[in-house]
């Protein structure tokens, strides 16, 4: 595994205190977001992508305005990932109020001009498909980001699916009238934090995710995701070591994150994968075994939370191959 890839540039400026443990979401802003986005005249008439990103992030530094969005310095990271692998269908798990849907997806009609984008594609598994898509359990902040994707001017390029997003996950090929196999080139997985392992479990089964796909994972310091890492950096052996033994009825103890930074690189690597055994109730009863015999090589991207200040980094992990069990 690399080592944390270090972000050189200064931590952004601190707007508002730590927000676990209080209201920062759902409660009127992103509502309020979208209708000051749409008041503002300088974002009418396509102004393109980077005005609207700004005026989120403006009105995130407000009074309880923070916005759980990926921000900028993760953001400029995957950013230059998008544009080094060229991703062509990406696939989102979390869209909130649209931010990261733009920041990234913006990049794919200049990467594939020729592609036929979601607004676009048929039921031809022959067209040259691109396009981002993105889940959303929230009728609410998918309509925000809906109204903030089209002030983009990404309003063909991005489909906001709405639902729970394990059962999306295993209707998406039915929903969106894709052809099987259909891969994702990146997933970027900004959900439900005790949902990521389950959720990948379930991308690896319905082919979603295989050999050449890159997965993004937010937040795996801040708050931190012991069971994900642990599974991503997990061998196929380890994996199926784990499989074997019963499903959990009820959630183990969650492993701490490590007390000292530098140990971010190896921590976990032989981590609580036992904590995978067990499916949070929001999986809607969908309980993924995943595909253990696929083999992931795992770094770290750094970052800090955009409103907080606080250190946080994305775990960047490519699907190498399939090993035969
Ligand atoms: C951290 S925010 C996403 C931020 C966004 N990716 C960005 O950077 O701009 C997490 C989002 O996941 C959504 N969410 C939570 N549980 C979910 C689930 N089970 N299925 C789909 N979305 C879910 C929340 O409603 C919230 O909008």
């Amino acid at each position: 595994m690399a080592p944390i890839a270090v972000d050189e540039r200064p931590a952004p400026p601190k707007y508002h205190e730590p927000v676990q443990g209080t209201v920062y979401h759902g409660d009127g802003r992103e509502e309020a977001l979208l209708k000051h986005l749409q008041s503002l005249p300088e974002l009418q008439n396509n102004p393109g992508t980077q005005p609207v990103l700004d005026a989120i992030h403006e009105f995130g530094k407000g009074e309880n305005r923070y916005l759980m969005s990926v921000g900028d310095t993760k953001g400029t990271g995957i950013e230059k990932l998008i544009n080094e692998k060229k991703p062509k269908l990406v696939l989102e798990l979390g869209s909130y109020v649209g931010y990261s849907a733009i920041c990234f997806s913006r990049h794919l009609p200049k990467i594939h001009p020729n592609s036929v984008y979601p607004a676009n594609w048929t039921g031809d598994a022959k067209e040259d498909k691109a396009g981002y898509i993105s889940l959303e359990k929230s009728e609410v902040y998918a309509a925000t980001a809906r109204g903030a994707i089209e002030l983009a001017g990404l309003g063909d390029v991005v489909k906001i699916v709405t639902g729970s997003s394990t059962p999306s996950l295993k209707n998406l090929r039915k929903t969106l009238n894709l052809p099987r196999p259909i891969k994702f080139d990146m997933v970027f997985i900004d959900h439900l934090k005790p949902l990521y392992t389950n959720d990948l479990k379930v991308m690896e089964e319905e082919g979603l995710i295989a050999p050449g796909t890159i997965i993004v994972a937010d937040n795996v310091v801040k708050p931190g995701n012991p069971a994900y890492l642990s599974y991503v950096r997990a061998t196929p052996e380890q994996k199926r070591a784990m499989l074997a033994r019963p499903p959990l009825k009820t959630q183990p103890p969650v492993t701490p994150n490590p007390s000292d930074p530098s140990d971010w690189e190896t921590a976990f690597c032989d981590g609580p994968l036992e904590e995978t055994l067990w499916t949070p109730v929001e999986s809607d009863g969908v309980t993924g075994r995943g595909d253990p015999d696929l083999v992931y090589s795992s770094e770290m991207i750094g970052g800090w939370d955009p409103y907080t200040g606080e250190r946080d980094a994305c775990e960047v992990s490519v699907c190498l191959r399939k090993e035969s069990s």
